[in-house]
């Protein structure tokens, strides 16, 4: 299990172990990681050019001394100096052994005050910053470009000069290095309220901040390298963490000699109806391929003729919003929601599933539901939603953009707010629950954002949960699975380039599964 930890948190660690040794040696243990990351990302180091943005606090520091190292080895440096301070000995240390500085204080004097929105052109000085020549020329011409400007130390949108030099260097067609953390991503949640650099590599110190694996942060990030500075034994218990591979087979259902169908897990599906049917076969397709022992389907006759045609092992009933699910047979689990309409017709089909006493995983048009009347999630079995950002927003009376600008925070809050374990989908999709570290899960792939690949995740963490599995495993697995099984679809468990369709990842289900738990 990778853990991930808030500023704060790491501040805390480091002050602990600090005290136990002599001054500067975790900068010099950051910086030297720092270093030889910036030698693996460069063909070679001799003669290559290397501009360092260099901040007022610690994290320029970090650049300062890395950048020195790179200079011992033959690398032409030139440290851009845009904070108020700079950190006296990385910068002694640099000076040293040949490397150039630039002081931005020589040329302008931004309005070190002002946040800088994303998107917003440049005017008066930090105008002057983008057009002048030597600035131009060192970030144009860099191989490499190290944010040092700030780290864990940052606070709020990325203030001027700063915020001028992060969109300079996305423009650069040299490698951004992003020491600790990107300038203008809050390393504690990974909000990124103004501009932020958006580096191709970050090299992070001691321990992975939770905002570099949550969006928008995660973006900025990169590929993300830890360098070890000792500080594992300080830590405390994280807020956030990461399954991998070994985590998730190790959790999944299994199928035992002694497993029949029912012990295997009944998940009852309510999906569709008489004009949508396509969400009701992804659906069973997610709990069948990812290995139910029985799927019950349930819903108008059209849903179950679909159903019945594709995925001949459920067993289908037809039933009305009068009798509801009543007579359906028992589950050990039931997935709620997708295409099934949000009529008054709809709505008394969810309140006799959601007056059962198993766990009930409800989505798409079951949180449709549930935003319009919230008494159907107040339940005394667990519940589990899987809402994407707009349902989400829909369901906490806030904006879409607020949900997305800050998901750790509304995953959370949505949690608390409504009792139950959430799933927030997107890039990053977070799996929160009262209580317990958000589990972020990091296997998707950008083609999953196409119609249907959510009504295969609800039906995978149906599975899950008819297989036993809590609502917090079932869905911090199954988003797992499922972004798996999305990633060998379009190509390879690394990724591929080709685009898929939702019944492609219900498909590929079975071989995720079996990378899996072919190790266990
Ligand atoms: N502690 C350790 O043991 C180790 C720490 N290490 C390293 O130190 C880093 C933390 O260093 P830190 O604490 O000096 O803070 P840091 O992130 O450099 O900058 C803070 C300064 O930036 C400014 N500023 C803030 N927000 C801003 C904004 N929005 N826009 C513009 N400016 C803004 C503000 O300064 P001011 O406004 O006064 O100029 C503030 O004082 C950490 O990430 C890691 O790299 C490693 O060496 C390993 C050992
Ligand atoms: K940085």
């Amino acid at each position: 299990m990778l853990t991930a930890y808030t500023s704060d948190e790491i501040r805390a660690a480091e002050q602990v172990l600090m005290a136990r040794l002599p001054g500067g040696t975790l900068m010099r243990r950051a910086a030297t990681g720092l270093a030889v990351a910036c030698v693996k990302a460069l063909p070679r180091v001799y003669g290559s050019r290397v501009v360092l943005l260099i901040g007022s606090g610690d994290n320029g520091g970090d650049a300062l001394y890395a950048g020195a190292a790179l200079a011992r080895r033959g690398a032409r440096v030139h440290a851009i100096l845009a904070g108020a301070r700079t950190h006296e000995g990385g910068l002694a240390e640099l000076r040293r052994v040949g490397g150039r500085t630039y002081d931005l204080r020589g040329i302008s004097d931004p309005a070190r005050t002002e946040g800088a929105k994303a998107g917003t052109s440049a005017s008066g000085p930090a105008k002057a910053l983008e057009t002048d020549p030597m600035l131009v020329n060192l970030i144009g011409g860099a191989d490499v470009i190290v944010d040092g400007l700030v780290g864990i130390g940052g606070t709020g949108a990325l203030r001027e000069p700063y915020a001028t030099l992060a969109r300079m260097s996305a423009g650069s067609p040299g490698i951004v290095v992003a020491v600790d953390v990107p300038s203008g991503v809050d390393a504690s949640t990974g909000e990124v309220e103004g501009e932020a650099v958006r580096a191709h590599l970050t090299v992070t110190f001691g321990a992975v901040k939770a905002g570099l694996l949550i969006d928008p942060g995660a973006s900025h990030a990169g590929t993300l390298r830890q360098v070890d500075i000792g500080l594992g034994p300080f830590l405390p218990a994280p807020g956030v963490v990461t399954l991998t591979g070994p985590d998730v087979a190790e959790r999944m259902p299994r199928a035992e000699p002694e497993s029949n169908k029912y012990r295997r897990g009944v998940v009852g599906v309510v999906a569709g109806s008489d004009r949508f049917t396509g969400a009701a076969v992804l659906a069973v397709g997610g709990a069948v391929r990812a290995g139910a022992g029985l799927v019950r389907f349930a819903s108008a006759a059209e849903a179950v003729q679909q159903v019945r045609a594709k995925w001949p092992e459920a067993v289908t009933k037809i039933i009305t919003p009068e009798e509801g699910v009543r007579e359906v047979g028992r589950v050990q689990a039931w997935v709620l929601g997708p295409g099934m309409g949000t009529d008054d017709d709809a709505h008394a089909l969810a309140r006799s599933v959601l007056d059962s006493d198993v766990p009930v995983l409800v989505d798409a048009d079951g949180l449709t539901l549930a935003t319009r009347d919230r008494s159907l999630l107040r339940r005394s079995a667990p519940t589990l939603i899987t809402p994407h950002a707009g349902e989400l927003g829909r369901l906490l009376g806030v904006p879409v953009e607020e949900i997305e600008e800050r998901r750790l925070h509304h995953a959370r809050l949505a949690a608390a707010e409504l009792g139950v374990t959430v799933l927030l989908k997107g890039s990053t999709t977070l799996v929160a629950e009262e209580g317990r570290p958000v589990r972020v899960n990091l296997t998707g792939t950008p083609w999953l954002a196409t119609g249907g690949t959510g009504d295969v995740l609800a039906g995978i963490a149906g599975a899950f949960l008819a297989g036993g599995l809590s609502c917090y495993e079932a869905a911090s697995c199954a988003a797992f699975v499922h972004g798996l099984a999305a990633r060998m679809a379009a190509g390879g468990p690394e990724g591929g380039q080709a685009p898929i369709a939702a019944l492609d990842v219900a498909l590929e289900l079975p071989s995720a599964i079996r990378t899996l738990t072919a190790s266990r």
